[in-house]
């Protein structure tokens, strides 16, 4: 991992925690890094509650002045009016989001999400002043086919069209292969440092060498204690975006901790 980018872990809850659960969950968080002493300079750590729980998160950050940020799982491609169950991207600045994920597989998937639409989001987080967190990611079937380094750079093209390199170079990337989300199948360390690898390529070739050097690109995908440091060695590997196991206040801990934990990539 290149010195100069800061390392991020990103607890994306989903559908799970209601207000109360949410705020008991970032205090345990927060006490738990605390007691391990935990420096947020190091390792930046973030989480991605429902849209229902994000006031109360933010009273509990900002009153107990927590280091830890906050973001949201989806926005609006509009700015205000008649959209029906939509949330904007000034209402998220304005709870204080650092972060707005965008394009999550999920989204692609029971939403009917594409590139452009994605893209789109992206640049409304940024002028809002927030930074994306765009997702990309194979389904098993591109994966069989070995198709998915093409498949993934494409995306990262096409979710990511319109920004400038500096953009992207403030930019977070996900890359979280479809069939390693919430299966327990996990990508191994190879897999993951692949397709990083290639994205960051691409990024070179579309916008800069120094937006390439500068993005952080995350992995996602069933990460959890047991195979974060190997996953985290990985050259082009600058955090995790992290689901079922960032509901677990000692697990994800232990997750944005993973230069503590023993790397078990070897160990049968
Ligand atoms: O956003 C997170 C990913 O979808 C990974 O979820 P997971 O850790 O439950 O597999």
């Amino acid at each position: 991992m290149a010195q100069q980018r800061v390392p991020l872990i990103a607890g994306n809850w989903k559908m799970n925690q209601n207000h109360q659960e949410a705020v008991v969950l970032v205090q345990k968080l927060s006490w738990v890094l605390q007691d391990k002493k935990h420096d947020y300079e190091r390792v930046e750590v973030t989480v991605l509650p429902p849209f229902t729980d994000l006031r109360s998160v933010q009273t509990i950050v900002d009153g107990d002045r927590m280091r830890l940020s906050y973001g949201a799982q989806d926005v609006s491609v509009h700015d205000s009016g008649a959209y029906t169950g939509e949330i904007s991207a000034s209402m998220l600045a304005k709870l204080g989001c650092t972060y707005v994920v965008v394009g999550h597989s999920e989204r692609r998937e029971y939403h009917h999400e594409d590139d452009a639409l994605v893209a789109a989001k992206a640049l409304k987080t940024i002028d809002a002043g927030m930074t994306p967190i765009v997702c990309v990611g194979e389904g098993l079937e591109v994966r069989n086919e070995a198709a998915h380094v093409a498949h993934c750079t494409q995306q990262v093209e096409g979710s990511l069209a319109g920004f400038s390199p500096d953009q992207v170079a403030e930019a977070v990337i996900a890359y979280e292969p479809v069939w390693a989300i919430g299966t327990g199948e996990v990508a191994t360390p190879d897999d993951a440092q692949e397709v990083c690898e290639a994205i960051r390529t691409q990024v070179a070739k579309t916008w800069s060498s120094q937006a390439a050097e500068r993005v952080r690109i995350l992995y996602g995908g069933s990460v959890k204690a047991a195979n974060a440091a190997a996953i985290m060695a990985q050259p082009d590997v600058d955090g995790a975006l992290v689901g079922g196991a960032s509901l677990q206040a000692e697990e994800f801990a232990a997750i944005c901790r993973f230069y503590d934990l023993p790397d078990l990539s070897g160990v049968a």
